[in-house]
């Protein structure tokens, strides 16, 4: 819709047949978005090769975790000389690769056609065209701004950048800080104690980031605080309620059975771990959040943990 309403021809894949002649004949996909209708220059098909053929750029979004298994699909169908998006926020499962870098891998694409585009955007409000904006990074900046011209609509801004692991991250990371912001308005704390989580989740970020190569200025911006601050305050977003239930005291498979759609931090926070203790980086809130989702501790528990930490200097 936003590319559409910024005046691109979009060609969607999905892989039913009734949701591709839900979107070419209604104009709504009922189960995801039912009051957003589609502009007319937006169309769907099941076959990718149609969806990708002659395309400017390809805008990848799947669930991370999946994006590798569909890629396989796709990777020989790209055109060689589009851009390739990813909206994705999440990490790989095993391989701790980001998005892009399994873009690159998979996919067989240039690292300068490869742009990811993150910043607070939280879908029912882009569906309800509330103005926000965004971040497009590539690090060829004129691909990303050939992609931000393609998606510049009356409700959407995006700003051009270049650092494209500092993006990347920011938009993984506060997936999981917000699944701890959740578990702390599920537990009945109030905006002090999700106001420490915000900061000192953004200082995990930024150390993590500046670690992998990422300028620490992006964590300042829509990819970093701006993200990071939406999502962990919205009752919109699906990893901060999924958190709130946890807060609640249900269980994880609990959680998960009444949650129908992403989150993607529930399986982003073990890949992040392990991403921050191969580079030596000291990450406690998604170490704790990675303790309740995988490894059974409460949220009371890790709550006391982190209080009882050794005092330090706040640095980042
Ligand atoms: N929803 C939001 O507010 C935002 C989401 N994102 C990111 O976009 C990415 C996608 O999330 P959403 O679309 O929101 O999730 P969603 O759960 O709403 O939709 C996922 C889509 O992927 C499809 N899908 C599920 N499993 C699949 C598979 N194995 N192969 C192919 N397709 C599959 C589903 O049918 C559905 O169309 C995530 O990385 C998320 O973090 C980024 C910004 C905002
Ligand atoms: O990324 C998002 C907002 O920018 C969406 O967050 P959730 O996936 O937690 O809903």
């Amino acid at each position: 819709a936003v590319l559409g309403d910024a005046g691109t021809t979009v060609r969607m894949w999905a892989r039913r047949q009734e949701v591709v002649d839900q979107i070419n004949t209604e104009r709504v996909n009922r189960d995801y978005q039912p009051d957003l209708v589609l502009p007319d220059n937006v169309s769907a098909t099941t076959d990718p090769a149609e969806a990708v053929e002659g395309a400017q750029i390809v805008v990848l979004s799947v669930p991370s975790q999946k994006l590798r298994e569909n890629l396989v699909h796709w990777a020989d169908l790209i055109p060689r000389d589009a851009a390739v998006v990813s909206l994705m926020k999440g990490v790989e499962l095993g391989t701790t690769k980001r998005m892009s870098e399994v873009i690159a891998e998979v996919g067989k694409v240039e690292p300068e056609r490869i742009a990811v585009l993150s910043g607070p955007n939280l879908s029912p409000e882009i569906a309800a065209k509330q103005p926000a904006a965004s971040v497009v990074a590539c690090l060829d900046h004129a691909v990303a701004e050939m992609v931000a011209d393609a998606c510049a609509a009356p409700y959407f801004r995006p700003y051009t950048a270049t650092d494209v692991i500092g993006t990347e991250l920011g938009g993984a990371v506060k997936n999981v800080v917000a699944l701890a912001a959740g578990m702390a308005e599920g537990m009945g704390m109030g905006d002090n104690s999700k106001a420490s989580i915000i900061t000192r989740g953004l200082a995990e970020t930024t150390r993590l980031g500046v670690a992998l190569g990422a300028d620490p200025a992006t964590f300042s911006g829509l990819a970093g605080v701006g993200d990071l601050i939406a999502t962990c305050m919205s009752p919109l977003s699906r990893n901060r309620t999924f958190g709130v239930n946890l807060g609640k005291g249900m269980t994880v498979e609990e959680v998960i059975a009444v949650t129908k759609q992403t989150a993607e931090g529930v399986k982003s926070c073990e890949a992040i771990l392990d991403l921050a203790r191969h580079h030596g980086v000291d990450v406690p809130i998604i170490e704790n959040v990675a303790a309740v989702v995988h490894d059974g501790r409460t949220p009371e528990e890790v709550v006391r943990a982190l209080m009882a930490r050794r005092l330090k200097a706040e640095k980042h």
